[in-house]
């Protein structure tokens, strides 16, 4: 066997940064990890959590008066705090973080934008390592299966390692092998999380209306799903074959012989990552054609097929040399059954149709939406974000906006979207932004356009009221805005009927009024503690209890200091306009 060294230079472009983690020093890694200090390790993190938490609503842990601004530095900070913790605490939470990173209607938006960037940075195994794995999987010596053998990964992440090789047939390949010791991992942090969802679930406040044992259950369900490479390479055959017909995307074959739970053997199928634009530019590759191609590859995944990459970050996505796009990575895939996918059609249409009736029964019967006594806010939340959209054509609305609102929605009201729908937009909205990274002018309607003739010319689109029918309407009506006014009255005049328009009247006078009220009457009880204490320290000193007198002395300059800052406070409130 001749161990190789990679030759391509189109590959270079999806030459991974595998090399420069190799040193890194994560405590997981070094393979002496034990129960107790994963425990301990596991749990500082979460208490740290919880502890933040605590002081984000606290006003005197922040310098001066409480903004908006400062909250939501505060936050952001935080979340980069918890991507790069869950970075250094391993695969696991790496995975839980990116799988979390969907999950905008259990976690604020700064969390989920962070979390979505956990991109799998951890150092890459031996070469010994690897090869051990191999031949106890495939019961064979390396040399045995394959002529050469690339001892340097071509990519490292949380679960495994990409190598180069080639097998005695002669085919170029690449082997997938499992990161050593994932089980014994995965086995010891699933179970230290299972007692902290278990702690969240029982939780008075946080427990309330969120399924943290459910969440749980259906991360460990993916995780263990993730780490059995069969599984991989089975829906990879899927994915191919439902796109056999076009030769626009491709998807490298399975070496069956060559497979088992912990080491796959695929085609080898180099490729420019979707998002390196200017090597895509400069192997003359037109990006627009590119983006308008990812768009139609994904509504073919989600509307016809229903079946989906659930993980299409833009490194699992590269273009071949004559411009085809490749799709790697299949351990995360979605399953939409067909009447999911006409339930996900009639939301769209209620978006389309701005229907905020429509929107929420369809959110209902997709499980989305859990049913609660009044209705009547959700669907005013709804109708506000559809209204909102009202301004603009649908065609120039943003996915991403679309969802950010949705998933804001979702985030104030008791219920949760399923994983499966959190998957869809996420989807959507990672694929909007490779579209617009790709081609500014990018626009998801617009590309979905002839995905949706295509479907209406094979007769699949039977019901002029689907998605298909709708976008058409929708294209019809670019720049007809201004029509749809008497509808907005009518629809305006509708919900002052049913009492769904409500008032908010805010006076910053009133405000300020009772803000003042509230500091005077803080400041006359640290203007008694001052005199209390300062009194009690003088009548001590005089008794000559010397350390009690100190200690009284103290207080009453901490709670002087905090009446000065009152009265500033009270004065500067004074003073604006
Ligand atoms: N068949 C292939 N041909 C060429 N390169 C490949 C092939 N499969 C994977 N790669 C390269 O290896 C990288 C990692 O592969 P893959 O995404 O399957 O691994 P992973 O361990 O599941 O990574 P992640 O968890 O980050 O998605 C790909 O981004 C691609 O650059």
């Amino acid at each position: 066997m001749r161990i190789e060294l990679p030759t391509s230079n189109y590959s270079a472009a999806a030459q991974p940064s595998a090399k420069s983690y190799t040193n890194s020093d994560y405590r997981w890694n070094r393979g002496s990890y034990s129960r107790p200090q994963r425990f301990a390790d596991i749990w500082a993190f979460v208490l740290k959590l919880l502890a933040q938490r605590w002081l984000y609503n606290k006003a005197w842990s922040y310098s001066g008066e409480v903004t908006t601004e400062k909250k939501t530095a505060r936050r952001r900070r935080l979340a980069v705090w918890i991507r790069e913790t869950c970075l250094s605490l391993g695969p696991t939470f790496i995975k839980v973080g990116q799988l979390f990173s969907t999950r905008a209607d259990l976690f604020p938006i700064e969390f989920v934008e962070e979390l979505s960037k956990l991109q799998d940075r951890v150092p890459a195994f031996s070469y010994q390592q690897a090869k051990t794995i191999v031949e106890a999987e495939l019961g064979r010596p390396v040399q045995d299966l394959y002529r050469t053998f690339n001892p340097i990964p071509l990519a490292a992440a949380s679960l495994g390692q990409v190598h180069r090789a080639q097998l005695h047939s002669g085919e170029e390949v690449v082997v997938k092998v499992q990161r050593p010791g994932l089980k014994k991992l995965f086995t010891i942090d699933l179970s230290i999380l299972k007692g902290i969802a278990r702690y969240f679930q029982s939780h008075p406040e946080w427990g309330r209306g969120r399924d943290w044992m459910g969440i749980y259950e259906e991360c460990c369900r993916i995780l263990w799903l993730e780490i059995d490479f069969l599984h991989e390479g089975r829906n990879a055959d899927h994915f191919r074959r439902n796109f056999r017909q076009f030769d626009w995307v491709n998807v490298p074959r399975v070496y069956w012989r060559y497979a088992s739970p912990r080491v796959l053997t695929l085609e080898y199928m180099p490729g420019i990552k979707i998002s390196h634009y200017e090597a895509l530019e400069a192997a003359g590759l037109d990006r627009k054609r590119l983006a308008d191609l990812g768009a139609q590859a994904y509504l073919r995944q989600l509307l016809h097929d229903g079946f989906f990459h659930a993980d299409p970050h833009p490194g699992n996505i590269a273009v071949s040399p004559e411009g085809s796009l490749i799709f790697y990575d299949f351990g995360m895939m979605g399953q939409i059954p067909p009447v999911t996918r006409e339930r996900l059609m009639d939301t769209f249409v209620g978006i389309a149709q701005r229907d905020a009736e429509l929107v929420m029964t369809s959110l209902v019967d997709l499980g989305a939406l859990a049913e609660i006594e009044d209705m009547g806010p959700v669907r005013r939340s709804i109708q506000y974000i559809l209204d909102n959209m009202m301004d603009k054509p649908f065609e120039e609305q943003s996915v991403a906006a679309i969802s950010d609102d949705l998933y804001a929605v979702a985030y104030d009201q008791p219920f949760r979207f399923p994983a499966a729908f959190t998957f869809v937009m996420r989807a959507f909205s990672t694929l909007e932004g490779v579209g617009k990274g790709l081609d500014p002018e990018f626009n998801f309607m617009e590309a979905a356009k002839p995905f949706a003739e295509e479907l209406m010319t094979n007769g699949n689109s039977s019901d002029p009221n689907g998605l298909i029918g709708e976008l058409s309407r929708q294209a019809a009506r670019v720049g007809t805005t201004a029509l749809g006014l008497p509808r907005r009255i009518e629809d305006t005049l509708d919900r002052l009927d049913r009492g769904d328009i409500r008032v908010r009247v805010r006076s910053i006078e009133t405000d300020r009024v009772l803000r003042r009220a509230a500091n005077v009457s803080l400041a006359t009880n640290y203007t008694m503690l001052v005199g209390a204490f300062t009194l009690s320290a003088t009548l001590l000193l005089v008794y000559e209890f010397l350390w009690l007198a100190i200690s009284a002395a103290v207080i009453a300059a901490l709670s002087g200091f905090i009446l000065l800052r009152l009265l500033l406070r009270i004065s500067r409130d004074e003073r604006l306009p």
